[in-house]
């Protein structure tokens, strides 16, 4: 089974949507056609600049899919502030982020929230980049293995195997996210590994293999390369990297490094 890589950016709180588009143009002209083919290339910006990212790339028929950070578990009504699923369906979005260690500790996310975020996902054909991952008491404690096949559980419960396989994990440990503390190529590997284990314990070795597992903490293009030499790890979530086209697009460029 060869499973495409997948490099996402994930902007953050971070960029207007004047900024996004150019940020999407810059990216589009650093990449072509085969690179953008061989690697999937995501874009998760702010929901205000979705609708301007969408048609700077439909415009242009880039090869950039792009995505949501946060969804409402609601199909809609009285939820001031929240963004429903068939919103982002209809801006043409792929993906959408759940999880993220940074909603989970802001935003008092548990398992299961993060779980009705994935069913609701599901239900509008987006595809979840379900992130998991450990801080840094549990990653000291040596827990972080049965921490976060826990959160994977309870992310994924009630689900078939079929709508797994449609999932993109994302394990972040917490520990190396904005802080420089890139976990090692072996650390990546243990729990990306442990997660594929556990996919397929519960949904077959089929799935297992199906499923897209990515790598997030202070990825940059000098890293990259090493990260995904790794057998369980199929692309990265990249926080601050992906701000700046050009570091981002040699990452998705990871295969033409050479590696030291
Ligand atoms: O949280 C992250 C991506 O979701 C990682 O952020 P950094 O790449 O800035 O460490």
């Amino acid at each position: 089974m060869t499973r495409r890589p997948i490099m996402a950016g994930n902007w953050k709180m971070n960029l207007n949507h004047l900024e996004a588009i150019l940020l999407v143009q810059k990216l589009a002209a650093s990449l072509n056609e085969q690179q953008l083919t061989d690697v999937e290339a995501v874009v998760l910006p702010a929901f205000t600049s979705l609708r301007s990212v969408q048609t700077a790339i439909d415009g242009d028929k880039v090869l950039i899919g792009y995505g949501a950070q946060d969804l409402s578990p609601y199909t809609g009504g009285a939820y001031t502030g929240d963004i429903s699923g068939a919103m982002l369906a209809k801006l043409g979005c792929g993906y959408v982020v759940i999880g993220h260690s940074e909603r989970r500790e802001y935003h008092n996310e548990d398992d299961a929230l993060v779980n009705a975020k994935v069913k609701a996902a599901l239900a509008n054909d987006l595809t979840p980049i379900l992130c998991v991952g450990e801080g840094l008491e549990i990653r000291e404690a040596g827990t972080h293995v049965a921490h976060c096949g826990s959160q994977l559980d309870g992310a994924l419960d009630g689900l078939k195997a079929e709508q797994v396989k449609n999932i993109v994990i994302a394990y972040e440990p917490v520990w190396a996210i904005g802080t420089g503390k890139t976990a090692t190529p072996e650390d990546a590997q243990e729990v990306c590994g442990s997660i594929r284990e556990r996919l397929a314990e519960k949904y077959g070795a089929e799935t297992a293999d199906a499923v897209r597992i990515q790598y997030g903490g202070s990825v940059k293009a000098a890293n990259i390369a090493a990260i995904m030499a790794q057998p369980d790890v199929d692309g990265a979530l990249i926080g601050g990297a992906s701000l700046d086209a050009e570091e981002f697009a040699s990452i998705v460029r990871f295969r033409e490094h050479v590696q030291r």
